[in-house]
């Protein structure tokens, strides 16, 4: 099959030559061409180049995109989507002047969506996960991680891998899923955290091997969640897996948590509101990618993360949605790109940046996807007609998304 779009005014994050992940100074640069084409073959970008050049052979459907742009799908690196029910008396509970901190000190937060996904059936779930999914898909995005965390239980888990299990095979979408046992401590383990540990490394970690259910081991390394020591365990014991780390850190405070996930090479640290200068002085030269979750930081009210300053001392940065019940109910990447733009100064070409190439890459799979280049997944956002790509964050409340292509198909 072979589908070729035409015309289009400007092709968006074109490597001839595949990269894995821009840095600093790089990120403010996103190679376009004017006035392209695209040739799709199969689930594959074949070809592209400028309209002069247009390939003149048989093909089995065109596409013009007059007036439009054309884009990489965007690579979410970090969700939380599968999950029961929904946490609004939270939210209307810190509008009210409760901390997230608060909430979780009485039982709410995380163990409130641990408490709904013990009482909820694997298809509810399921059900429930796929609306999200779905959703997600019209909104650009065409390659997804998703994390459990929500189970704090065998049982519940590996109820919650096997949905991100069932998501993957039942949609076109890359899903690389993440295990997340060491979300919170359940109530029981307040008090003997190493008894938690143990059943996560002893029972969680080999059931889940035994079923192939997880890709990535995560951890909440935070003042009152796992501590540094917590999560070295909880790293160590995943790698013996086969599970690379990618560790939520340094969200509320900075304990030094980013020197371990670096020492671990971790594929990402993620959250990173608080960052230090020697958090930052870790990063460099590392193959750590630094994750920004901006959706979170607006929603809860905390600070956004310093692009800035991290992308001038060279590093890279990520974007992603963080989707989940809690502090952020909404996977729209086209918002966290806007948001990166207007609330930490990332320009237009660095946040297509950190939500194409360095979103892919903080999944592991920057080798098929987040960039137009030959032999990468034809995974493509079609925009409506707009005056260029800076209408997309500044446009921050529209959808200007007409087509999405996922593995070389018309959504
Ligand atoms: N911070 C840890 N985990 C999630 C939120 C968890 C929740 O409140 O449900 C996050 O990334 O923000
Ligand atoms: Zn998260």
């Amino acid at each position: 099959m072979k589908t070729l779009i035409i015309n289009i005014k400007e092709l968006l994050q074109v490597r001839e030559n595949n990269i894995d992940k821009v840095s600093g100074k790089d990120m403010a640069i996103l190679p376009k061409i004017e006035n392209a084409y695209l040739l799709i073959e199969d689930n594959l970008i074949a070809d592209y180049g400028l309209m002069d050049n247009c390939p003149k052979i048989d093909i089995d459907k065109t596409i013009d995109a007059q007036g439009k742009v054309v884009l990489p799908s965007w690579c979410d690196s970090h969700t939380h989507i599968v999950y029961a029910g929904n946490r609004v008396q939270e939210f209307v509970d810190r509008i009210n002047g409760l901390s997230y901190e608060e909430i979780a000190n009485r039982g709410g937060g995380i163990l409130n969506s641990a408490k709904r996904v013990n009482e909820t059936s694997e298809e509810i779930i399921y059900n429930e996960s796929k609306a999200r999914l779905e959703e997600i898909i019209k909104q650009g995005t065409g390659a997804v991680e998703i994390k459990s965390g929500y189970g704090l239980t065998v049982d519940d888990e590996i109820k919650m891998l096997r949905v991100i299990k069932k998501l993957s095979e039942n949609y076109p979408i890359m899903i690389k899923s993440t295990f997340l046992g060491a979300h919170a401590f359940p109530t029981e383990y307040k008090e003997n955290h190493s008894a938690y540990i143990d059943l996560i490394i002893n029972e969680m970690l080999p059931k889940i091997a035994e079923e192939n259910l997880a890709d990535y081991i995560d951890a909440f390394l935070e003042t009152g969640y796992f501590s540094v020591e917590e999560t070295e365990r909880i790293m160590i014991a995943g790698k013996k897996y086969g599970l690379t780390p990618k560790i939520h850190v340094n969200q509320f405070t900075a304990i030094d948590g980013i020197k371990a996930c670096v020492k671990h090479e971790a594929l990402s640290v993620d959250h990173l509101e608080i960052v230090t200068d020697e958090d930052i002085e870790t990063l460099k030269d590392s193959i750590t990618m630094p994750v920004a979750l901006p959706s979170c930081s607006y929603f809860i009210s905390i600070p956004y993360t310093p692009a800035r300053k991290m992308m001038e001392a060279g590093l890279p940065l990520a974007l992603a949605t963080d989707y989940n019940p809690g502090t952020t109910p909404s996977g729209n990447m086209n918002f966290v790109v806007a948001t990166a733009c207007i609330k930490m100064k990332m320009t237009p070409e660095e946040a297509i940046n950190a939500a194409t190439i360095n979103g892919a890459y903080a999944m592991g799979i920057s080798q098929t996807h987040g960039s137009i280049t030959r032999g990468k997944r034809a995974n493509l956002i079609i925009t409506k007609p707009i005056v260029s790509f800076y209408q997309l964050p500044y446009e921050f409340g529209s959808n200007l998304i007409e087509n999405v292509i996922v593995e070389g198909k018309m959504i």
